[in-house]
C-alpha cells in the first residue's frame, strides 16, 4: 500500500484531500506545518493557516478519519526563504510572489523531505491543479477542472523529482463539489472561510506589515515622469507596484499611472496609461515541465499575474536560466518579481521570474 502525507492546513481543501485518498485506498499521515515568525502569530481565535486553532483543526480531521498526525516546526526555513525573500524583493523595488517561493522551497522541498523521512511515497495538498504522473516519461501539471480555483500559477516551479512523488487529488473537482464532500465525511470546518492570499500578512496589507516589521526598508524620494522631471515625493518604493493609479498624489490634467520603479534614483516613474503597456519581457529562474529544455521558439499561452487572463506569446531561448518572451498584443502592467508561466493547452510547459520589460 502507497503512503502518503497529506499536507494540512486545517481548512476545507486538505482535510477533503485526506480523506480522498484515504476512500482511494492509500496509507495517510497528516503533517501540518508551523510557518508564521513568532512575532506575526495571529490571536488563538483567529485561525488563520497554521495558526494553533488551525493545528487543532488539522488534528481533528486527522482523529475524524482515523490517520496519524505530526506538527513540523519549519519557523526557520520559512523565515529564511520565504520572508527574507519577500522582504528582499520588496527592496529590490519588485513585487514578490511568496506563495510561489513556499511552494519550491518548503511544501515541495522540507516537507517533502519530512515525508520521504517518513518512509511516504507521496506528498499530497489540496490545490486546485492536476499532476500526471509517467506521461511519455513526464511528470505533467496541468490546469484544475474549474478554471478559476486553478494554482498552476503557483506550482510552475516544481521539478520532475518534486511532481514524482506529488499527489493533487482535488484538480477534478469544483470548489463546490469540495465544499459538498466535507459536509458529507462530516467535517466541522466544511464551511471555514477561504484563506487569504498571502498566508503571513494580515488582512493582505502588505505596506503595513513591511513598515511594521521591517522599518527603513524604503526611503522617500522623487516621484518623476519619464523624462526625468520631478513631479512630487513619494513614500518608499514598497507603496507602489506597476500600473498603480490611485494614492501617487500627483493631478496632472490626465491619468497617470507608475510606470516603473527605479532602484537606483529610488524613484516612482509615472506617466500615461499607453506607458504601462510592454510587449516583451525577459524572464530568469525558468523552470520547465512538460519540456527538457527549450532549444528553439515556441508559441504558447502565457500569465503574468496569478489572476490574469492567457495571452497568446512567442517564447525564445536566451540561455538555461532566462528566456524572452514576445506577446501577440502588448500586456499591461509586467511586473518585475511576478512570475509568468507558460501554458500549452492545460498543460504547464513552465514558467519564471520577470526581470525585466520592454
Ligand atoms: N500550514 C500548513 N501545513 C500543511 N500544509 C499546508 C499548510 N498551509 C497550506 N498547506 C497545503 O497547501 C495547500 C494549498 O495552500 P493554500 O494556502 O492555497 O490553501 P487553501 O487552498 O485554502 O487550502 P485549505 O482549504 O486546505 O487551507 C493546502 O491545501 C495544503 O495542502
Amino acid at each position: 500500500m502507497d503512503r502518503v502525507l497529506v499536507a494540512m492546513s486545517g481548512g476545507v481543501d486538505s482535510s477533503v484531500t485526506a480523506a480522498l485518498l484515504k476512500e482511494q485506498g492509500y496509507e495517510v499521515i497528516g503533517g501540518t506545518m508551523e510557518i508564521f515568525p513568532d512575532y506575526e502569530q495571529p490571536p488563538l481565535d483567529e485561525g488563520g493557516c497554521c495558526s494553533l486553532s488551525s493545528i487543532e483543526d488539522a488534528r481533528r480531521v486527522a482523529h475524524h478519519i482515523g490517520i496519524r498526525h505530526y506538527t513540523f516546526n519549519l519557523k526557520k526555513v520559512f523565515e529564511e526563504e520565504v520572508i527574507n525573500n519577500f522582504v528582499n524583493e520588496y527592496k529590490n523595488a519588485r513585487t514578490p510572489n511568496p506563495c510561489v517561493v513556499c511552494n519550491n522551497e518548503i511544501k515541495f522541498r522540507s516537507l517533502l523531505k519530512k515525508a520521504l523521512e517518513l518512509d511516504a511515497d507521496y506528498i499530497a495538498t489540496g490545490h486546485y491543479a492536476i499532476v500526471e504522473h509517467n506521461v511519455n516519461g513526464k511528470h505533467l501539471l496541468k490546469k484544475a477542472k474549474d478554471v478559476d480555483k486553478d494554482q498552476t500559477y503557483m506550482l510552475y516551479g516544481l521539478t520532475q523529482f518534486q511532481l514524482s512523488h506529488t499527489l493533487m487529488p482535488l484538480g477534478n473537482y469544483t470548489k463546490q463539489e469540495v465544499r459538498q464532500m466535507a459536509k458529507d465525511f462530516g467535517f466541522r470546518i466544511h464551511n471555514k472561510p477561504e484563506s487569504q492570499e498571502i498566508c503571513f500578512v494580515p488582512d493582505n496589507n502588505y505596506t503595513r506589515f513591511l513598515d511594521e516589521n521591517y522599518p527603513g526598508l524604503g526611503k522617500p524620494g522623487p516621484v518623476m515622469d519619464t523624462d526625468g522631471n520631478i513631479l512630487g515625493k513619494h513614500k518608499g518604493l514598497h507603496h507602489y507596484t506597476i500600473g498603480q493609479r490611485r494614492g501617487l498624489g500627483i493631478s496632472l490634467g490626465y491619468p497617470v499611472y507608475v510606470v516603473k520603479l527605479d532602484r537606483e534614483k529610488n524613484a516612482v516613474i509615472i506617466g500615461p496609461e499607453e506607458e504601462v503597456y510592454s510587449k516583451s519581457l525577459i524572464a530568469n529562474k525558468v523552470n520547465w515541465i512538460s519540456i527538457d529544455k527549450l532549444t528553439e521558439p515556441i508559441k504558447v499561452t502565457a500569465r503574468i499575474r496569478y489572476n490574469s487572463p492567457e495571452s497568446h506569446a512567442k517564447i525564445y531561448p536566451v540561455n538555461d536560466n532566462e528566456v524572452k518572451v514576445v506577446f501577440d498584443k502588448k500586456q499591461r502592467a509586467v511586473t518585475p518579481g511576478q512570475s509568468v508561466v507558460f501554458y500549452d493547452g492545460k498543460v504547464v510547459v513552465g514558467g519564471g521570474i520577470i526581470k525585466e520589460n520592454f
